[in-house]
């Protein structure tokens, strides 16, 4: 493994499960099927507590499924070889997750009924997180510092490319029937109304005390001691053996981190490169 990048338009991937003839495949020819349902999200803003909640929302809160199976085998990625693999030729509905930027993603969505949802994130602490879980990981370039991976973060040289690219792009899907938008921080301030939600979204209907189990076993507790989820199967290979996703699982950790000249900077660009954009879209504004 390296920890540099696999390129693909102008856009760095990482360097382990990537290849830039197979993100080309995928963009290309890979069909979605009107009921599958898509789970979206730029890397680092809730991917694997809204993968684990609609994994427990469709076996109605039994927990099984979700404590035999890891968590990407559950909801393969459709941009990497492993995901691909499963997903390609596979009939019925599935469960399919990406990260990838609307201008790469698979051209049949487009023309398709699949239920999107995709999840944001304060970028200031999906910027956090990203800085403390790539360090462990083996397959992407290590900033020395967090004001190194601020600047990357800013000029978008890191994974799945520019934070700011990415939101541009998927929320112009906003007002489409088939596309839903959640953000970490109301799932956090409201985990219930999120969940049903969803549920909503995706015409499930789930009986209190079944809503109560998906609650409990998508908890942060609940899915930090489950190692179908934890990604505590992938030390040793993708990740180092201190690696945790289920770091701190809270909002506004980024002001434990950024200076205040950096806030300002980050501020700063929001507003030039999304300003236009109503605010109500950014809940933690
Ligand atoms: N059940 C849960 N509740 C709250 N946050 C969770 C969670 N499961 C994962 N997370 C948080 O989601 C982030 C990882 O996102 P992703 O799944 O997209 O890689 C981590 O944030 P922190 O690093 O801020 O703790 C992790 O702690
Ligand atoms: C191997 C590629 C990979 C693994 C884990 C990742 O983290 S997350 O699922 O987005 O949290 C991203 C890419």
């Amino acid at each position: 493994m390296t920890d540099d990048y696999v390129w693909f338009e102008g856009i760095p991937f990482p360097s382990t499960g990537y290849t830039p003839e197979l993100l080309r495949d995928v963009w290309e020819n890979f069909v979605f099927k009107d009921e599958d349902v898509i789970l979206l999200t730029y890397p680092k803003s809730g991917t694997n507590w809204l993968i684990e909640t609609v994994c427990l929302i469709h076996t109605k809160g039994d927990t099984k499924w979700i404590q035999s199976v890891p968590i990407w085998e559950r909801s393969p990625w459709v941009e990497n070889v492993t995901g691909y693999d499963v997903i390609k030729d596979k009939e019925g509905p599935q469960l399919i997750s990406s990260h990838l930027p609307i201008q790469l993603f698979p051209k049949s969505f487009f023309s398709s009924k699949a239920k999107l949802i995709y999840l944001i994130r304060n970028p200031k602490d999906t910027l956090v997180s990203g800085y403390f879980f790539w360090r462990t990981t083996t397959f992407v370039k290590k900033p020395k510092s967090l004001e190194q991976y601020f600047e990357w973060f800013m000029q978008g040289n890191v994974i799945y490319g520019s934070w700011f690219d990415h939101i541009r792009g998927w929320m112009s899907m906003r007002e489409k029937e088939n596309f839903l938008i959640l953000s970490y921080e109301e799932m956090k301030r409201d985990t219930r109304s999120t969940v049903e939600k969803i549920c909503q979204f995706l015409g499930k209907k789930l009986e209190p005390e079944e809503l109560d189990s998906v609650l409990k076993n998508s908890s942060f507790q609940a899915m930090k001691e489950n190692k179908m989820s934890n990604f505590s199967l992938l030390r040793g290979s993708h990740l180092t053996e201190n690696a945790s996703l289920l770091r701190k699982g809270i909002s506004g950790d980024w002001k434990n981190y950024f200076t205040v000249a950096q806030a300002e900077a980050f501020d700063k660009a929001f507003q030039e490169k999304l300003g236009d954009l109503p605010p109500e879209l950014f809940p933690w504004k």
